[in-house]
Order: C-alpha cells, then sequence, then structure tokens
C-alpha cells in the first residue's frame, strides 16, 4: 500500500473544471461564512473573562509552588498524580485542584528537566487543556508547553497524541520531555516512518505518544480500511488475511498538534491518499504518448500556465486540435475527450510547473517528492493520477507503476474526529478565522516572557537574482567579518546552489542544509549559532529548530538571518524570522528579494517592463516590495479558497471515499 498526493488532475483542487460544484461551493460558503462569523464574535466577547480566570489561577499556583521545594520525589510524584486523579473526576474548572496540580507540574519539570516553567508557559499549558489554539511567539518553549500539558492531560486520564511535522521533530521532542514522564511514570510512544507495526501499536497505546500527522493521518486510514474490509469478510475469512494486522490507534481522544498552522492549513490542501493495485489505464505507452505530444505545444497560444492556481489551461485553438489529432485512437484512455484533456494538461504541468530541485529531487534513478512547506524530501509519496510518471518520464527515470486510490481523507475531517483538539504556533494570526470556521478551535495569544530584541532591518528589491546574490555576498561577508553568525534562507535545493556557488566564488566558508543532505542536520543546526559561521538552508531551518548562540555572540549581536525570497505563505517567512532573537537574545533580521524570483510572476508585466526600461530607483524599490508582498497575499488567499473547496469536497464525498466510523 502507498500514499499518495493527489496531482492536479485530482478534482477536489481543480474546482475551476467543476461549474457545477463551484456553484454549491458558492451558496454554501455565504451560509457558512456568516455562521463562523457570528461564531467568532461571541468567542471573541468571552476571551478577556476568560484571560482573567486563568491569569488569577497562576498566581495561585505560583504561591503554592514556593512551597513544593521541601517534597521529597516520591511525594511529589504521588500527589501530581493524585491531583489529576481528582480533576478526572471533578472536570478541569476545579480552580484549587487546577492551581495546585500546575503547581506540581512545574516543580516536576524543574527537578527532572533543569526548566522551571515561566508564567507565560504555564498558561498555554492550561489554555491546551481547554481544547484551544495556543498562539506563542517563535523560541518561548512551546515543546515544554505541550510535554506539560501532554503529561497533565495522561494523568486525567486522556490518551494523548502530540503531533508535529516531521519525524526529527517528534523523536527530539519526545527526547526533550522523557525524563518529567519517566518521572510521572508515564509511558511515552513514539510513531516515526521507520516505526514497524508492532512499535506502532505499542507507542500509540501508550498515555502519552509523540508523533507526525503524516504517519497518524495514514496510519488511521488503514485502520479504518482494515475495519471496512473487517465489515465485510466473514470473521473467518478476515482473521485468515488480516490477523497479522491488528488495529493500529486505540481511538482519537485528545490531539495536541505542534505547529498547527503548517499542519491543519498548509498541508490540508492536499488530502491524504491510500493507494493499492496498478492503475492499468494510465500505461506506460499513454504516458509516452502525451509526453511527447505535448513537448511540441506552444506556451501562449496553444495554452496558459497559471501559477497562482497552479495549473494548466488548454486555450479553444489547442482543445479543437487535439481532436484532430487523436482523431485515429481506437481505445484507451486518450479515446475519451476528457480524459484525454485532462491527461494533456497534466503533462503540461510535469513540462511546465514542476521543477527539479523545487518541488522534486531525482536521486538513483527515482523522482522524490519535496515538501514545498518543509522543504524537506518526502520518501514514499507519489503524485497520483500518472503526474508522477509523467516526471519521472521527462526526468529520464524508469517508470513506477501507477496506483489505484482506495481510501482518501484530509487533515480538517481527520483532526475533526477527535474527541478534544488543541493546537500550538507562533504564526496564526492571518488563518485564526479558518481554524475557528473548520476545526472550532478558538485562538489565545500569550505575550512573550521577555520583551522581543529582534531587529528589523529594511529590506530591498533587485532588478535581477544575479544582483541579489551579489549584494547578499557583500552583506554577507560584512557580517562574517564582524564574527556574528549568518543564516542564509533560501527557497528551493536549486536556489541553495546558486548561492553556494556565489559564495564560494567571494571565498567563503559554510554550511548548507536542505533536503538532499537532511542527515546531518542536528548538527548543522548545533552549530549555526557560533561565531562565524555561515549557514544556508531551505525552510527546513525554519519550523522548531532552536539555534543556540555560541560564546560572546551576544555581545557581536546574536545570529543575523537573511531572507532570499518570499515564500507562497508569509507565516513560513515568520518562521524564519523567528530562529533569530530567541527567548529576549539579540538577532537581527532582513529581507532581500528580486524582481525574477517566483512571486514576481504575480506582478503585473506593465511594472516590470518599466523597470526593465527605466531602472529601480529607491522609490520603486519600495513599490516592488510591497507588490511583492501583495502577491503572497494573494496566493494565500487563493490556497485558503482550495482549502475551502477541498473541505467541501470532502463532505460531498466523504460517503464513498473517506471513512467515517472511528477506529476503536
Ligand atoms: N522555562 C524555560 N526556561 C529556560 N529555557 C527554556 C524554558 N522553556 C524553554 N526553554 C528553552 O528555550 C529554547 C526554545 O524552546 P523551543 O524550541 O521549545 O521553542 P519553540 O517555541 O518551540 O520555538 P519554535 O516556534 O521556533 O519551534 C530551548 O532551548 C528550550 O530548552
Amino acid at each position: 500500500m502507498s500514499e499518495h498526493i493527489p496531482s492536479i488532475l485530482d478534482r477536489d483542487t481543480l474546482p475551476e473544471l467543476v461549474p457545477a460544484y463551484e456553484k454549491t461551493r458558492r451558496e454554501r460558503t455565504a451560509i457558512d461564512a456568516l455562521a463562523g462569523f457570528l461564531e467568532g464574535r461571541l468567542a471573541r466577547l468571552f476571551r478577556p473573562i476568560y484571560q482573567r480566570k486563568i491569569r488569577g489561577l497562576l498566581v495561585h499556583a505560583e504561591a503554592i509552588r514556593e512551597d513544593l521545594g521541601s517534597l521529597g520525589d516520591d511525594e511529589l510524584r504521588a500527589q501530581t498524580r493524585e491531583a489529576g486523579g481528582v480533576l478526572r473526576r471533578n472536570g478541569l474548572s476545579d480552580k484549587a485542584t487546577m492551581s495546585r496540580f500546575l503547581a506540581l507540574l512545574s516543580e516536576v519539570s524543574t527537578r527532572t528537566l533543569g526548566l522551571t516553567p515561566h508564567p507565560v508557559q504555564l498558561e498555554g499549558v492550561r489554555v491546551l487543556l481547554d481544547g484551544k489554539l495556543l498562539e506563542m511567539a517563535t523560541g518561548e518553549g512551546k515543546t515544554l508547553v505541550a510535554g506539560l500539558a501532554a503529561a497533565a492531560a495522561a494523568l486525567c486520564g486522556m490518551r494523548v497524541h502530540v503531533v508535529t511535522v516531521n519525524d526529527y521533530l517528534a523523536a527530539r521532542d519526545a527526547d526533550y520531555i522523557k525524563p518529567a514522564m519517566d518521572f510521572l511514570r508515564l509511558s511515552l510512544g513514539v510513531v516515526v516512518k521507520e516505526s514497524s507495526l508492532a512499535r506502532r501499536i505499542e507507542a500509540y497505546a501508550c498515555p502519552v505518544c509523540y508523533c507526525t500527522n503524516n504517519e497518524l493521518a495514514f496510519d488511521y486510514l488503514k485502520d479504518s480500511l482494515q475495519s471496512q474490509a473487517q465489515g465485510r469478510l466473514s470473521e473467518r475469512v478476515f482473521s485468515r488475511f488480516y490477523q497479522k494486522s491488528a488495529r493500529r490507534i486505540k481511538g482519537l481522544e485528545f490531539a495536541i498538534v505542534d505547529e498547527a498552522d503548517s499542519v491543519m492549513v498548509d498541508e490540508a490542501r492536499t488530502p491524504l491518499i491510500l493507494s493499492e493495485g496498478i492503475d492499468r489505464v494510465i500505461d506506460d505507452e499513454v504516458i509516452e504518448r502525451v509526453m511527447v505530444y505535448t513537448q511540441q505545444l506552444e506556451p501562449g497560444e496553444d495554452f496558459i500556465v497559471d501559477h497562482l492556481r497552479w495549473s494548466v489551461v488548454l486555450t479553444d485553438a489547442c482543445q479543437q486540435k487535439t481532436e484532430g489529432d487523436f482523431a485515429q485512437v481506437t481505445d484507451g484512455p486518450l479515446l475519451l475527450k476528457v480524459l484525454r484533456q485532462e491527461l494533456i494538461i497534466q503533462a503540461l504541468c510535469a513540462h511546465y510547473l514542476y521543477k527539479p530541485n523545487e518541488h522534486y529531487l531525482v536521486r538513483d534513478e527515482k523522482v522524490e517528492i519535496i515538501d514545498e512547506y518543509t522543504g524537506r524530501v518526502m520518501p514514499d509519496r507519489v503524485w497520483s493520477a500518472g503526474l508522477h510518471q509523467m516526471i519521472e518520464y521527462k526526468e529520464h527515470c524508469p517508470l513506477t507503476e501507477p496506483r489505484l486510490t482506495v481510501a482518501r481523507i484530509t487533515y480538517q475531517r481527520f483532526f475533526r474526529r477527535y474527541r478534544k483538539l488543541a493546537g500550538m504556533s507562533g504564526t496564526v494570526a492571518e488563518v485564526s478565522n479558518e481554524f475557528w470556521n473548520v476545526y472550532g478551535l478558538a485562538v489565545y495569544k500569550v505575550p512573550t516572557h521577555k520583551p522581543c530584541a529582534r531587529k528589523i532591518l529594511p529590506g530591498q528589491v533587485f532588478q535581477s537574482k544575479t544582483q541579489k546574490w551579489q549584494h547578499l555576498v557583500r552583506r554577507v561577508k560584512d557580517i562574517h567579518n564582524s564574527g556574528a553568525p549568518v543564516l542564509i534562507g533560501v527557497r528551493s535545493v536549486a536556489a541553495i546552489e546558486e548561492v553556494c556557488e556565489s559564495l564560494s566564488s567571494a571565498g567563503l566558508h559554510f554550511e548548507t542544509l536542505h533536503a538532499a543532505n537532511d542527515e546531518h542536520e542536528a548538527e548543522t543546526i548545533s552549530k549555526a549559532g557560533q561565531r562565524g559561521k555561515i549557514t544556508v538552508a531551505t525552510n527546513m531551518a525554519g519550523r522548531g529548530t532552536d539555534i543556540a548562540l555560541g560564546p560572546g555572540v551576544d555581545a557581536l549581536g546574536g545570529l543575523h538571518v537573511i531572507m532570499t525570497e518570499r515564500h507562497d505563505s508569509g507565516r513560513i517567512d515568520r518562521q524564519l524570522k523567528g530562529r533569530c532573537a530567541r527567548q529576549g537574545n539579540p538577532g537581527s533580521f532582513e529581507i532581500y528579494q528580486s524582481l525574477e524570483d517566483p512571486l514576481a510572476r504575480l506582478i503585473k508585466p506593465r511594472f516590470l517592463l518599466n523597470i526593465a526600461r527605466f531602472g529601480l530607483t529607491k522609490n520603486a524599490s519600495r513599490f516592488a516590495s510591497y507588490l511583492l508582498a501583495k502577491a503572497q497575499l494573494k496566493l494565500e488567499r487563493q490556497h485558503s479558497k482550495t482549502r475551502e473547496s477541498l473541505l467541501r469536497s470532502d463532505h460531498s464525498e466523504g460517503d464513498l471515499l473517506a471513512f467515517s466510523g472511528e477506529p476503536e
């Protein structure tokens, strides 16, 4: 069984191809938006009352904590477990027990991890236990908050899944909190890609399990598929075929989603598809024929590449032309007009939209997808509906076999199945409405523990990439000479190569971190904050990575982050910004862009023509920076629409494709 990323051929990512469906979407959007708006207003109205309640609780907790130092370890453990038991019986609104419980947890953290949670962190723990979305600035210690909240919930009798974006973070965060869990005698499970079935079953059965969103949702899909099969087959036949595959997940009780915006918003654009067996319709011959045919089509004349919607639109003339060109076909998918045109669009996407080292890597004659949000390779994930094979054909790799879809779910539907759901992120402001409308999660923002000392330097826009790289090298040289470490954030592996070439030719030494060399990730990150270090990284270094400053770096102004291009989503840019000036440390940030960056494709050509003619003056550069920010906003809105329509189609096709039963 393998896991698929749907291609643009999948109906839900291309709503414009389905006009009737579009109409339903618009009708429902108005009603939903109104309901969501009213609910959201009500939640906002009660926020100050909730805030007062929680802060009062913390004052009590702080007072209690001072007396806990004299408790022996056994006594501390017994009292913490007992307080959890009382809350389980009385509910989380028992104020006196809750204050004591938070104070006890804080003491456990001090003794086992050497970290005394700041008041804002305890506030965060309480907010998570209430099933809300916690907005806490980058670097403020969310890992500790999630760990303590998970321990607290487990002591209150809930089975908790702490969900994070990648295997590295799942394993690292579980390791981080393990001493506290061991102290409280709570078993801790970790599920990563390599985990065997037996390990998964064991880990999910633990009171607290750290896992990635991907593994969790696919395990859930596999369980659901299995329980469907169980429903269809007689007990005897079922046990013969499925005896080795016991159910993995014991129930969806409480999920705490770290980097919630990435998991529940960004990744929600892509439904998860489980596939099995071979799709015999789109065979190698069809792939070859369509790929060769589309090579002779002319951009602009036969088709238009739409970067905003990430699709290709065939012109009327081209549609007529294909009729004639394929008139001789007597069987197969190319016989049917609709399927033929979709395959042609797919092939054009393979040729013109998907780029090596940006969207995928070619390694050992295999095409591996790069996750655009995390910058990581997603091994074993493939695009569906023949797109993967088309890209393999384009890259001269042996063609793999297209698979048939057997089950599908979106993150929106999956996470809503939990009895209780909470999340955390440093960057949720722009998507707070979406969280409320889709997941019913209200956002609660906590202040920073210490004032933020980040310096934002004025950015610059250049006419060409070459100018941008030249300026970058000059700037990096200056900072490097001062001794401060620099982190250069780039968007793709392809861009890393360009930066590296420029830095190398200037005689600068640097480390790189990207999808193709992620095995050294921990080592690279651990050195990135040392004196004189230069690190070039894709957005792999953007989330969850804590870059510790080396000795003496504080006095040099801390870590300096340079972003070399805007991402499609502003939140990802802010994550990169959040690598510097953490926990009250010094640090600075600046951004360099060029009018050859992918986002510039969304700027009106007239402006670009004028710039080409008259050059980029200081004022024009400022205006270009504004236009690039606006283009990013436009893309964000487009992605939000895609997610909205995906959720709707998921509802309408739910009975057919996704599974509604819980694997219990
Ligand atoms: N109460 C505390 N006292 C001292 N140090 C702390 C405390 N809480 C967390 N830290 C430290 O702060 C650093 C940042 O923590 P962490 O990586 O959890 O932040 P984060 O909010 O998850 O950041 P990001 O949003 O970038 O993922 C870590 O080195 C962590 O050990």
